[in-house]
């Protein structure tokens, strides 16, 4: 506790902020004001053209001179352009400041500015002479003496924190404040994710300036910066390989719209906005032109996420859309003969050639296997024609061409997958692959997702689970005509916009792949998976077709898995690594959750989750998880009443996490609920899968029980939920059942 101060020490510090931030606040206007010199002297190259200066050089000005003033206003040009990205709120784009030893200092900014001699007025905090604004600690200062992070608003200076990292060096330099990370900490969450560049940690950094090669694993428990350190090495990498990635592209893959809603910002107050944002549900949106967020029920998306899929939708590929019934046959007649394939034989063929065609890419390859064929059974011997003129008279009949129809069909990807609803198919196809309780369980998910027409509202749409399997299926049969493909799309979603981030790289790349019919997915040179441990083995296929020769940022913490094999996943996740350059990187301090919340949460994990790396909480608030009970009826008022408790207790967004049974009740009736009405713009519901990654200053999380039982991770989701808070927890117990998680407190 800190002693009470006099009230003339007071004023003197309150003198010595003011002239501080006075001080540099000098500093950061003319960063400004050189900035504006450089923007329009930018904007002058521009229109002056290049092509004078490489044209006509010589009379422009020497060479070295040139190549100075090129670089210089390169550089300006570059800085004036990412400035017009940063956010019109961004937080300063000057906001630290080192003093070294020799009376050296340098400010740290997020992006590069040097002034009319080439000497940095702002150093970009990706450049190495930045590194040790984040490396340098007491025990290895790095030459630092002072840190000092500076608190921005637009162009003003507001607020310093000091941190003095060698008291070795006589200095007479102030130090002020408790140090940029608590004062960052403690403040109240908006609904979007900021930035940290002022206060990167040093393990952090680490894993943000690792290298670009192969691939990079971010591990660690909830709260410990994975999600936000991966956005600023994505910013990170981009600089130190511009030309490499800005050309192939950044890919970051969250786990659902509402997440990637609440990171978008981030990446741009960098200054940077090459980078395509997808969630898993929209990750295939290039080949299926189609994005969703809906999840499956448990047993379902277990089924859907597996590998057990991949054999049963090239069953289903080879089995032909058409009934296959006896009756299909190819029968001609040349020259007199008659000449038959029958079913069996048909069906024998197709599969043989679908082991190394795919259906849409090779109408023209089967059907000359089926004219061999004939052509085999004719007695050329007897009659006076050579292979060409039969397969002239072959191909010529109607009876043929239906026949081919129907045996060989252009696919589409949508169309074969809805054929699981048919359970009777499925048994015919995957009756060694899935119980019969498997089958009734994937017939019936498929039932309720292509139910009948597009007005029908018992149609869900595909479900996010689908979209793996369907980008899986466009791969086995090869691609179908673009038109054919977004009339598919609109169909199945029932008139539903399309909700999904589209960055202009995403649009520049659209239009470039466009033509490339082969291989119709957009491919990346960095992917970035965030919320690794829930992507399926299925959903690690259809990444890894976007970057077949990436470089990999992989980011999860297994003890938040919702997948319930986390095996299976851990196999394709070696597989992905191979033989190339990997390294891990562990963040074990928890920035999010107070103590006394993440206490109570290890809880709940370790006795099913041993293995759980559980992270130390940085901070901690005295103020301990409140437990209440209702019972159903009474859900609701009881709801209300905690919320307006919370919004009470905490300044910012108020989370209310409830499982899928109840969120239809809570939803409808939210609107009427006072209280809920009442701070309507903090609050949020949401199921517990969907505030995966996010965080609230105040969490109420809904009937725990229920989120166990509903949720394919048990006791790994509820453990999700019980660690978003970053001040206060509530949980609501209904019925208050002794469930395990209960037990363990
Ligand atoms: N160095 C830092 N300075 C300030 N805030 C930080 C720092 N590191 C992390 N945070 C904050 O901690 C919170 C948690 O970060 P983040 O969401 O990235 O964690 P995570 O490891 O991805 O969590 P989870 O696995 O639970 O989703 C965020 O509010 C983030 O801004």
């Amino acid at each position: 506790m800190t002693e009470p101060q006099h009230p003339d020490e007071t004023t003197d510090q309150q003198a010595l902020l003011e002239r501080e931030i006075a001080l540099e606040q000098r500093h950061v206007d003319r960063v400004h004001a050189q900035l504006e010199v450089a923007t329009a002297s930018a904007k002058q190259v521009q229109a002056e053209g290049q092509s004078k200066f490489v044209t006509d050089r010589g009379n422009w000005m020497r060479e070295e001179d040139g190549t100075a003033l090129f670089e210089r206003d390169a550089f300006a040009f570059q800085a004036a352009k990412r400035l017009a990205v940063l956010d019109a709120e961004h937080e300063g784009l000057v906001f630290g400041r080192l003093d070294l030893r020799e009376e050296e200092h340098r400010y740290i900014g997020r992006i590069g500015v040097r002034d009319d001699d080439y000497e940095p007025l702002v150093i970009d905090w990706r450049a190495p002479a930045a590194e040790p604004f984040y490396r340098a600690t007491a025990n290895n200062p790095m030459d630092v003496i002072r840190r000092r992070v500076l608190r921005c608003r637009n162009d003003k200076v507001i607020g310093i924190e000091d941190d003095l990292l060698d008291d070795s060096v006589h200095t007479d330099l102030p130090v002020i404040g408790e140090g940029a990370l608590m004062a960052a900490l403690s403040r109240a969450r908006g609904h979007q994710m900021k930035d940290i560049v002022a206060t990167i940690q040093a393990q952090q950094d680490e894993a943000i300036r690792a290298p670009y090669q192969g691939v990079t694993v971010i591990a660690g428990g909830p709260g410990t910066g994975k999600t936000v350190v991966a956005l600023h090495r994505a910013a990170y990498l981009l600089y130190s390989n511009r030309k490499r990635l800005e050309k192939g592209g950044v890919l970051v893959v969250g786990p659902s719209t509402v997440f990637m809603n609440y990171i978008e910002r981030v990446l741009p107050s960098l200054g940077e906005d090459s980078v395509t944002l997808k969630s898993i549900g929209s990750v295939a949106s290039d080949v299926l032109r189609t994005a969703v967020d809906r999840v499956d029920g448990a047993e379902a998306a277990t089924l859907k996420g597996s590998l057990r899929m991949l054999p049963l939708l090239k069953r289903l590929v080879a089995s032909p859309m058409v009934e296959y019934d006896e009756a299909l046959q190819v029968r001609v007649s040349v020259k007199g003969e008659v000449l038959t394939l029958k079913a069996d034989k048909l069906r024998r063929m197709r599969s043989e050639l679908l082991a190394t065609h795919r259906n849409n890419k090779s109408r023209e390859v089967a059907e000359q296997a089926v004219v061999n064929s004939l052509w085999s059974r004719f007695p050329a011997d007897e009659h006076d024609i050579d292979r060409d003129q039969f397969e002239e008279l072959v191909t010529s009949q109607a009876s043929f061409q239906m026949a081919m129809n129907a045996w060989w069909p252009k696919l589409s990807a949508p169309r074969v997958l809805a054929r699981c609803a048919d359970a009777e198919l499925l048994g015919r196809v995957a009756g060694d692959l899935l119980d019969e309780r498997e089958r009734r369980v994937l017939a019936d998910s498929f039932a309720t997702t292509v139910g009948g027409d597009e007005d029908d509202e018992r149609s869900a749409g595909w479900s996010v689970a689908d979209i793996a399997l369907l980008d899986e299926l466009v791969s086995i049969i090869g691609p179908s005509p673009r038109s054919e493909e977004r009339e598919e799309s609109l169909f199945i979603e029932g008139g539903e916009a399309v909700q999904e981030l589209v960055t202009t790289a995403d649009i520049l790349r659209d239009e470039r792949e466009e033509s490339l019919d082969d291989e119709p997915h957009n491919t990346f040179a960095h992917v970035l998976v965030d919320e690794a441990q829930d992507i399926t083995p299925m959903q690690w296929r259809m990444l890894r077709r976007r970057g077949p020769q990436a470089s990999w940022t992989l980011v999860g913490d297994p003890a938040q898995s919702s997948w319930p094999v986390p095996a299976e996943t851990e196999q394709v996740m070696k597989e992905l690594i191979g033989s190339a350059p990997h390294r891990t990187f562990r963040l074990t301090k928890n920035y999010r959750s107070p103590a006394e919340v993440f206490d109570l949460a290890a809880k709940v994990i370790t006795p099913v989750f041993p293995e759980a790396d559980l992270p130390e909480a940085v901070r901690s608030t005295g103020n301990q998880p409140v437990l209440a009970v209702t019972d159903r009826d009474g859900l609701m008022d009881a709801l209300g009443e905690q919320v307006a408790t919370l919004a009470e207790q905490v300044d910012g967004t108020i989370g209310i996490i409830v499982p899928p049974n109840l969120m239809r009740q809570v939803r409808r009736n939210a609107s009427q609920q006072q209280q809920i009405v009442a701070n309507l713009e903090r609050c949020v519901v949401v199921t517990p899968l969907e505030s995966k990654g996010l965080e609230y200053d105040g969490v109420l999380v809904v009937s725990p029980d229920d989120i166990v039982e509903q949720t394919p991770g048990r006791e790994r989701v509820l453990y999700v939920a019980l660690t978003r808070p970053t001040q206060r927890l509530t949980i609501l117990d209904v019925d208050g059942k002794p469930g395990a998680w209960r037990r363990a407190l």
